[in-house]
């Protein structure tokens, strides 16, 4: 990732935009294949503080990314930096095919910026007319009507946003992401104000972008949420990529959890242990192993596998990253 290969592809990418004569770009199909972000070796520093430093990634067409890290690890800075809202000290974006600092790089992207703040006179048919306009992209009344449909407030078009909940004001904010049906959706901690029957529905939500091939980069503290919906996370710290991967490779080999009485020494190899509760790793014949405890009369009151939660993983790398790093 953010080696010579993909930078080759990214930039590949770029070339595939210019027609035979380097004339104006022939179709957008020349561009439908590339990952939707590329982006390599970001660096942003504040004064002396650097916020981002050296972090590359790429998020495919169809998958969800999620991003994970400390407060003040970098990730909104990475996110801004990558849609050009914030100009890095070093570093390259390609958007859905195009460098970021190309406008039209923008315009299949849908953002829910962390911070965000509507117009309170406006109403939330209004919200999204406008940004429909800002966008400049052609965007139908039921396009409109479904957006706020999609995320609950369908019968709070015509109500002023100054007097929705903080937790409206988000669904507002999602829909305005989603209204014009982006082919890039970057959410920054969408469901931070959400009661817990919104936060279902955006998981629901996200699943359904994923069907229809939108790619997803989602930032979010809350890591349940990340576990179930992401296929691919970036964990930041401190500037830097601490670690990066699908759950399988992140969460490592699954195990088996048992409770036991009676157990001969050395019987079970290698195995954590907890008082009655063993844990070793998962075995390819989970009945012969149990058959096997019971032979050598074992008495086994539980079996049940387990895997380390992305929680706990995370915890751990972000105690052991390594000191060079912070
Ligand atoms: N505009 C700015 N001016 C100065 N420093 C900034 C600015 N924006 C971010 N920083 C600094 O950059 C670092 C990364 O901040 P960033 O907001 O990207 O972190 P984050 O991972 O999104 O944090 P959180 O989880 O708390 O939202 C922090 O040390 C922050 O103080």
């Amino acid at each position: 990732m953010g080696g010579e290969g993909a930078r080759q592809r990214g930039r590949r990418h770029a070339q595939q935009r210019r027609g035979p004569r380097g004339g104006p770009e022939p179709a957008v199909e020349a561009v439908t294949d590339s990952p939707a972000v590329w982006a390599s070796h970001l660096r942003k520093r504040y004064r002396k503080r650097v916020a981002v430093d050296g972090v590359s990634f790429t998020v495919a067409r169809g998958e969800v990314l999620g991003l994970l890290g400390p407060n003040g690890a970098g990730k909104t800075t990475v996110i801004k930096m990558m849609l050009g809202l914030v100009r890095p000290d070093a570093g390259e974006v390609m958007l859905l095919g195009r460098p970021n600092t190309d406008p039209r790089s923008r315009e299949r992207v849908g953002y829910l910026p962390e911070l965000f703040r509507y117009q309170p006179w406006l109403t939330a048919g209004e919200v999204l007319a406008l940004h429909v306009r800002l966008a400049g992209v052609a965007v139908s009344d039921r396009d409109r009507r479904d957006a706020l449909g999609l995320v609950g407030l369908a019968d709070r078009a015509g109500d002023r946003v100054g007097g929705f909940s903080k937790g409206m004001q988000q669904r507002l904010g999602l829909a305005v992401a989603l209204v014009a049906r982006p082919e890039l959706v970057v959410l920054d901690e969408p469901t931070s104000a959400l009661d817990p029957l919104g936060r279902a529905d955006v998981r629901d939500l996200l699943l359904s972008l994923k069907q229809r091939r939108v790619a997803v980069l989602l930032n979010s503290h809350l890591i349940g949420e990340v576990e179930r919906v992401c296929d691919r996370v970036l964990i930041l710290d401190r500037g830097r990529v601490a670690a990066s991967g699908t759950l399988a490779e992140l969460l490592g080999r699954r195990q088996l959890r048992l409770r036991l009485d009676n157990v001969p020494d050395g019987l079970l190899g290698p195995c954590e242990r907890n008082g009655d509760r063993y844990t070793v790793a998962m075995p390819d014949d989970v009945p012969a192993l149990v058959a096997d405890l019971v032979k050598h009369g074992v008495r086994v009151h539980a079996v049940e596998p387990a895997r380390a939660t992305l929680e706990e993983r995370l915890l751990d790398i972000l105690r052991t990253h390594p000191e060079e790093h912070r």
